[in-house]
């Protein structure tokens, strides 16, 4: 089998892309898209998006993470997508589309700047040491003095495989404050069980947990990441967050054929 496939990131967070409007693509072959994401044996990605033919948006965006199996929301890969669609001529400057988390609306301009809207936030979970919330996909978020130096991968496993998250676990995101409106950010993912260079639903938790943490009184919040820098911005009403955007770069990388 053969396929063309095409390479996107965001902010670092880069996906393998596949237009399966065909419905071609192996996509029940957890071995196939973990080796396509592997960065020795294949093309190389924290995770694999199809995008597919939906009857009432434009699109349908599936996410594999880089372990092979299908996962919740994906901010950057949501982003990414959108680019892909408008290189397609699926879309021109805006979008909607359905992924796991349900249906999202999305702009994008002539310098493939992407605001992605993420679904509504209407839990948080505030402990003494973290806050918990889920914004398409779940995300532990700390507060850590030495971010630079700090073991995301070590530190964040832990607390992925601690039993706090049960079998599903979950993404854990260390924070740091910068000036008042602006977050420096770390993530652990889930499903790549690394640290990766940006995470969108993981940089949209951060917004939302400083907020509600009264780190910042602002509801557009900067996010600095080790990919390049996300913006957040929101609607609020006590812990119910609406009218959720993650803006930033989608940048298409290569294009090529895969065969298995
Ligand atoms: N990189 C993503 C998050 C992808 C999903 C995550 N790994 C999970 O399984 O929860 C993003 O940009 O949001």
């Amino acid at each position: 089998m053969q396929h063309t496939f095409y390479k996107y990131q965001g902010t670092g967070n880069d996906f393998i892309m596949v237009d399966n409007r065909t419905d071609t693509f192996s996509k029940n072959n957890t071995k196939l898209i973990e080796k396509l994401c592997d960065r020795k044996f294949g093309i190389g990605a924290d995770g694999l998006i199809l995008l597919e033919n939906d009857s009432d948006t434009d699109f349908r965006m599936v996410y594999f993470n880089a372990d092979g199996n299908e996962s919740s929301m994906c901010g950057n890969g949501g982003r990414c997508i959108v680019a892909f669609a408008k290189k397609l001529d699926i879309i021109d400057d805006d979008a909607t589309f359905k992924a796991i988390d349900g249906r999202h609306y999305a702009t994008i301009d002539e310098n493939d700047i992407v605001s992605l809207q993420m679904k509504d936030v209407n839990a948080v979970a505030v402990y003494e040491n973290y806050v918990f919330l889920d914004t398409g996909s779940p995300h532990h978020v700390e507060l850590v003095d030495e971010l630079e130096t700090f073991d995301v991968k070590t530190i964040g496993a832990g607390i992925r495989y601690s039993g706090l998250y049960g079998d599903k676990g979950s993404n854990v995101n260390f924070v740091k404050q910068g000036e008042t409106d602006k977050f420096s950010v770390r993530t652990y993912e889930r499903g790549v069980e690394d640290e990766t260079l940006s995470c969108g639903t993981g940089v949209t938790a951060v917004a939302i947990a400083m907020k509600v943490l009264n780190k910042t009184e602002n509801n557009t919040v900067l996010l600095n990441t080790e990919g390049g820098e996300l913006e957040v911005s929101f609607k609020q009403n006590n812990k119910q967050f609406t009218e959720i955007y993650l803006t930033g770069p989608a940048t298409f990388v290569f294009k090529g054929e895969m065969k298995w």
